[in-house]
């Protein structure tokens, strides 16, 4: 093994192979430090404009390196705590994702020993922490003695914050905590739903089928690389969040609203079921990206960008669904940098949130009229206890339409005994798991 040098270099130019790891490095540095500071992932690699003048291999290097070191940190974190006397670093807080990031390489993406070790310490360098050079080095070497006897002493449960741990084993007990958090550290396959005949979209793209509707595939590229993409024959949605707009039934020729609608993932089955939909999103970006996205499809529907506690509709209509804003806690798979960025008390205004969008939203329907309200959270608070909250306060006007199995398809293992859909990630290990859902279905009787 070459010997990581701990002082600045001042000659002697790196070799281009060594520049091109310490490129990715860098990349990938950054976006730790953007989601630091409050950024979503998916922003943060937006925002890079480096990352693709990288090659196909280094950017899809980037993006595993910088989801594993956010999905595993607690782990590592409790690896090299007792290797650290000087942590916290203060003002130099950042040099531990350095850290992180080599531990990341040594121990959960086996990348060689030695470009792990060089590519850390020279990546505390050119970031200022000159004088954490020598630390990061010896901690990088005893990793590569000690490292994987003691990351054997962890568990993915490490990774999962204090209220977030306590909340699952609360409600969905503690094997299942442990399972939940075993499925969120592992990168998803690739999902998508075809605008019509998914058995031979299937075929097109060598992806299995589930339900007879989602295609799955194993890929860690770009999606749009994908034959039928540039065609808008299809777009990327995983198996449970294609669930919900199907819970609307026949929706041929119907009026129905999508609130909360972007990127339009639901906004897209609804169209192609049929349906004449108003699509609502208050985000000024979203609905430009649900535009695009609709347009790339070559489908139709009415956007408003407008809060949707806001808005009237000329007439009522026949359904809604209402996919509302919630903690994401059911997509941590896709969205790891939620473990670090979600709060308990964001859960609180989420739910005044979610209460209003609800309750607005059931003063549109015709009498008889649905609407589904689904949430990505494993939160109840999210779900039953706001589905609960909604129909105590409707005074019998609005009531449960329990889903069905035969509605439900595969995720009928999920229905409680309510009739709506709590879906856990982990009892669909068996296909190799699905984002966390719950769905319920109300009727607005008059
Ligand atoms: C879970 S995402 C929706 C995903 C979308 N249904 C899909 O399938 O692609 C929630 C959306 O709610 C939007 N949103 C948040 N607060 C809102 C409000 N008060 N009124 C309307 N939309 C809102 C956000 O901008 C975000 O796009």
């Amino acid at each position: 093994m070459g010997k990581a040098n701990a002082k600045p270099k001042t000659a002697n130019q790196p070799k281009p192979d060594t520049q091109s790891i310490l490129k990715s490095r860098q990349i990938c540095y950054e976006l730790l430090c953007a989601v630091e500071a409050g950024s979503q992932l998916d922003h943060a690699l937006k925002a890079q404009e480096d990352i693709s003048k990288l090659d196909d291999r280094d950017r899809r290097f980037v993006r595993l390196l910088a989801t594993t070191c956010l999905r595993r940190r607690g782990q590592i974190e409790k690896v090299i705590a007792p290797m650290i006397s000087r942590r916290p670093f203060g003002a130099q807080a950042n040099a531990n994702l350095i850290l992180l990031m080599g531990a990341v390489q040594l121990l959960i993406l086996k990348t060689g020993a030695h470009a792990a070790v060089d590519s850390t310490v020279e990546l505390m360098r050119q970031s200022g922490f000159d004088r954490l050079c020598g630390m990061a080095n010896a901690v990088m070497r005893r990793l590569t003695r000690e490292g994987d006897t003691r990351f054997e002493t962890t568990t993915p449960i490490d990774n999962l914050p204090d209220w977030l741990l306590q909340s699952w084993n609360e409600h969905w007990g503690q094997d299942a905590t442990s399972k939940l958090a075993e499925i969120a550290m592992n990168p998803p396959p690739l999902d998508i739903s075809a605008k019509a005949n998914p058995e031979a979209m299937a075929s097109t793209l060598e992806g299995t089928l589930i339900d007879n509707y989602t295609i799955r595939r194993a890929f860690d590229g770009d999606p749009s690389r994908l034959a039928g993409f540039a065609d808008g024959e299809w777009w990327v949605q995983d198996a449970a969040a294609a669930l919900p707009a199907r819970l609307l039934g026949d929706v041929k020729s119907k009026d129905v609203i999508d609130l909360c609608a972007a990127p339009g993932g639901k906004t897209a089955q609804l169209i192609a079921a049929g349906a004449t939909v108003t699509a609502i999103d208050s985000g000024r970006k979203r609905i430009d990206r649900l535009r695009r996205n609709l347009g790339r499809l070559g489908m139709k529907a009415s956007l408003k960008q407008v809060d949707g506690r806001q808005f009237v509709p000329d007439m009522p209509v026949d359904a809604i669904l209402l996919d509302a804003p919630c903690s994401a806690t059911g997509t941590l798979r896709r969205r790891p940098d939620i473990l670090g960025r979600r709060q308990p008390e964001d859960i609180e205004s989420l739910q005044n949130l979610q209460w209003e969008l609800a309750t607005t939203a059931l003063g549109w329907l015709k009498a008889g009229g649905q609407l589904v309200y689904a949430t990505c959270s494993l939160q109840p608070e999210e779900g039953e206890e706001m589905i609960s909250a909604i129909i105590d306060a409707g005074e019998d006007k609005v009531v449960i339409d329990p889903i069905t199995p035969d509605q439900a398809g595969i995720f009928a293992r999920s229905l409680t005994k309510e009739g709506t859909l709590r879906i856990l990630p982990h009892q669909y290990d068996d296909i190799g798991g699905v984002d966390g859902f719950f769905a319920a279905r109300l009727i607005a009787l008059v």
